[in-house]
């Protein structure tokens, strides 16, 4: 494995008294898609904002495609994408008088049209930035955002305020970005469902750190959720929640002496290791 895209060691960030990061560490290989998942305020944003150099850090180590954020200058860049929580901008620009605007800064910009085509932007193209719906708004940072055929994207809350339909077509985008463009890829976001769909890989903040990072399949079993077995024992349905289920349904087997009725297994969903381990933090956070 090369050098890593990203790469962050021990970052810490104290907000006057309190301190929101409390030793980050984040790796994320070239051609990845790495999902950053946490609670509100978990500081997901400020750690995305240190690694796009928005945002100096108290103290730590940060690469970010070879350089300290904090001192990139225009090339380095260049070689980024950026699509931040809220833009504020422009809102009397036209859609596509906006997007060329931005693509003339790079030496090997997008098609500006077929962006807006694919963004599904097409017919907003001569109307007033500042006249977008939430949605169309959010499509058009996501088309600012990788204009510049950017080595490294970062995207931060990117489908909030999309439609489900929206939301899909995005998702296609990403994973097309990903695949064809071997476009490396860093996103904030709430839903699990998305960072299960998008990422190879899912971080998740809590308590200031990085609790736990591994593939969406390996995460549900690191954070070791009980899996629920169900049966039907006289008549009556039976469950028990256990860490060793086919221990279990073997017992049951031998009880049974033979087949047992209704045997389910249900493993843990990524939606519920992830409430247990932000119910975990959250515990330990009160015991300190
Ligand atoms: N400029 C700032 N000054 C002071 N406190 C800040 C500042 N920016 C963020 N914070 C605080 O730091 C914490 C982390 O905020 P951050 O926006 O990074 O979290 P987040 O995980 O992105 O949250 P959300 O999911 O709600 O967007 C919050 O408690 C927030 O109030």
């Amino acid at each position: 494995m090369g050098e890593p895209v990203v790469r962050a060691r021990d970052v810490r960030m104290r907000y006057g008294r309190a301190e929101v990061l409390r030793g980050v560490d984040l790796d994320v290989q070239a051609g990845e898609v790495v999902a950053l998942l946490g609670p509100n305020g978990a500081g997901k944003t400020t750690t995305i904002e240190i690694l796009e150099g928005f945002r100096p850090r108290s103290s730590g180590e940060v690469a970010v495609l070879g350089a300290d954020p904090g001192k990139g200058g225009d090339r380095w860049r260049a070689r980024l994408g950026v699509v931040l929580q809220n833009w504020q901008d422009h809102p009397r620009w036209g859609v596509r008088q906006l997007l060329a605007h931005i693509a003339a800064y790079y030496d090997d910009p997008r098609d500006v049209d077929e962006l807006l085509e694919v963004m599904g932007l097409a017919g907003q193209a001569g109307q007033a930035v500042g006249r977008l719906s939430g949605g169309q708004r959010r499509r058009l940072d996501v088309a600012l955002g990788i204009v510049g055929r950017p080595e490294l994207l970062f995207l931060d809350e990117p489908t909030s305020g999309f439609d489900p339909e929206a939301r899909r077509e995005f998702h296609g985008l990403v994973e097309r970005l990903a695949r064809d463009e071997g476009m490396t890829v860093l996103l904030t976001t709430h839903d699990l469902a998305e960072a299960e769909r998008l990422a190879d890989r899912i971080a998740i903040l809590v308590g200031g750190a990085v609790q736990v990072c591994g593939t969406p399949s390996g995460l549900a079993s690191v954070v070791r959720a009980a899996s629920e077995v169900r049966w039907t024992e006289d008549g009556a349905p039976r469950a028990e929640r256990t860490s060793d289920p086919s221990g279990l349904a073997y017992e049951l087997h031998r009880r049974f002496g033979g087949p047992v009725p209704g045997l389910e297994v249900r493993r843990p969903t990524l939606e519920q290791s992830y409430l247990d381990l932000v119910a975990g933090a959250a515990a330990e956070g009160r015991a300190a």
